[in-house]
Order: structure tokens, then C-alpha cells, then sequence
């Protein structure tokens, strides 16, 4: 497929580190019970590869920025309930001349992590213009999570927190700041997405729903972190 042009590989050969390649193909096989395709979206730079790799990795992507080529995926599987829950995240490209592209994978994501930059007025102020694209191209049932990332870059920040927190409000979505760098809140993020995907998949007619914004609250607390939830 000419369009999985695979930008992690890109990144990753490019910095040297291309185990992450052989690590991507050993997990393949990994055993799970269910599975969900999640979409990372934003605009350019706002750092949706690097969550992307904190997440599966646990490492930060530094250096030279290199733009994302179309579209590539990286598997995670994670415990939820005693399941084994994987998630397919697909690693969007942010430029716009590659959204003809992304737009034909929006219909098969259940959830997408919609992202911008603390740092960059113009990245939050385009989420609009991103909810609207999803409204276009998603499912009408698409979970979706605000996140405002390069929280660390605290000297640089454009975008206050309550700003996001209000955009996230009147959308009726999650949102929490996090930092690929630090990695603040990069795994409850999508630990949040996760049992919010399992429960709708194996939720029985009397149990009661998953409530994802009381369950980062919550983790929040236990972690003792508060630093960019909401
Ligand atoms: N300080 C800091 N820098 C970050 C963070 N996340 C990403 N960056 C940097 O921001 C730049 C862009 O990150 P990417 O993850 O490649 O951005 P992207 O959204 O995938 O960009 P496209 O592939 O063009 O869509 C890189 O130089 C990263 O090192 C973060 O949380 N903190």
C-alpha cells in the first residue's frame, strides 16, 4: 500500500534507532481477546508521533522533526478488566496535503485522539475545523479525547489549560494535557480509551455505563498527578 509509507520507519531510520521496526512485526503475534482501531489527528508537528511512541515505547522521539508521510499503525495490547485489549492506533499525517488520504481510514477508527500544541495558538484554534472533518468522515459513535500535548514546554505555552478544557466541554468530550516528553498522562489517555471502547463492545443491558471523564478523575487522584487532567 504506497500510502503506509511508513513514517515511523522513516523516523526511527533516520534517528537510528530502528528496533522499533523489528519490535512493530514481534508484536503482531501478541495474544488478545479484542481489538479496536484508534486514530491520532492534529495538525503537523503537535507531537501526534511522539505519543504515539511514548506510548507503545516508552520513549521520546527528540531531534529533527520529520513530517509524517501519509499514514502508519502500531499495535499496543492492554489489560483492561482482565481482557486483553488491543489497539490498532493509526499515526495520521498532519499537513494538509495528505488528508485526502487520512480521510479514508476516519470510518473504521472507534476512537481518535485529537491533539494540538500547548505552544501553538494555530494548532488549537484549527480543532474546529478537525471536529468538523470528523463529523464528515467519522462514525456518528466515534469516542473521541482533546488532548493538549508538549505540556512540559510550560516558558512556551500560548494555549491555557482552561481554554482546552472549555472547547472540550462544549464538544462534551475528555481532555487532558499531556507531554510526549515527560510522558504526563500519555498512558491514562489511552488506558481512558480503552475501557471506554471495551465496556461499549461488552457492556450487559444492566450494568451500568462507563463514565471516561469520572475514571480520569479518578486516576488522576490515585496518581496523585494533577498536572494537565481535566
Ligand atoms: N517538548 C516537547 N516536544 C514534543 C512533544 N511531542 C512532540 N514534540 C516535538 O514536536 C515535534 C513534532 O513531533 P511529531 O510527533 O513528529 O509531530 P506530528 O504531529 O506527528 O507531526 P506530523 O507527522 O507532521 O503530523 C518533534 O520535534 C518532537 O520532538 C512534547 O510533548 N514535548
Amino acid at each position: 500500500m504506497s500510502t503506509r509509507k511508513a513514517s515511523l520507519t522513516d523516523k526511527q531510520t533516520k534517528n537510528g534507532t530502528s528496533k522499533y521496526v523489528l519490535e512493530r512485526c514481534a508484536s503482531i503475534n501478541e495474544y488478545y481477546d479484542i481489538a479496536f482501531k484508534v486514530m491520532l489527528l492534529g495538525d503537523s508537528a503537535v507531537g501526534k508521533t511522539c505519543v504515539l511512541v511514548r506510548f507503545k515505547d516508552g520513549a521520546f522521539l527528540g531531534g529533527n522533526f520529520i513530517a509524517t508521510v501519509g499514514i502508519d499503525f502500531r499495535n499496543k495490547v492492554v489489560d483492561v478488566d482482565n481482557l486483553k485489549v488491543k489497539l490498532q492506533i493509526w499515526d495520521t499525517a498532519g499537513q494538509e496535503r495528505f488528508r485526502s488520504v487520512t480521510h479514508a481510514y476516519y470510518r473504521d477508527a472507534q476512537a481518535l485522539l485529537l491533539l494540538y500544541d500547548i505552544t501553538s495558538k494555530s494548532s488549537f484554534d484549527n480543532i474546529r475545523a478537525w471536529l468538523t472533518e470528523i463529523h464528515d468522515y467519522a462514525q456518528k459513535d466515534v469516542v473521541i479525547m482533546l488532548l493538549g500535548n508538549k505540556s512540559d514546554m510550560a516558558a512556551e505555552r500560548v494555549v491555557k489549560m482552561e481554554e482546552g478544557e472549555k472547547l472540550a466541554k462544549e464538544y462534551g468530550v475528555p481532555f487532558m494535557e499531556t507531554s510526549a516528553k515527560t510522558g504526563v498522562n500519555v498512558e491514562l489517555a489511552f488506558l481512558a480509551i480503552a475501557k471506554e471502547l471495551k465496556h461499549r463492545a461488552t457492556q450487559q443491558p444492566n450494568e451500568p455505563k462507563f463514565q471516561i471523564h469520572d475514571y480520569i478523575e479518578s486516576q488522576k487522584h490515585k496518581s496523585g498527578c494533577c498536572m494537565g487532567t481535566r
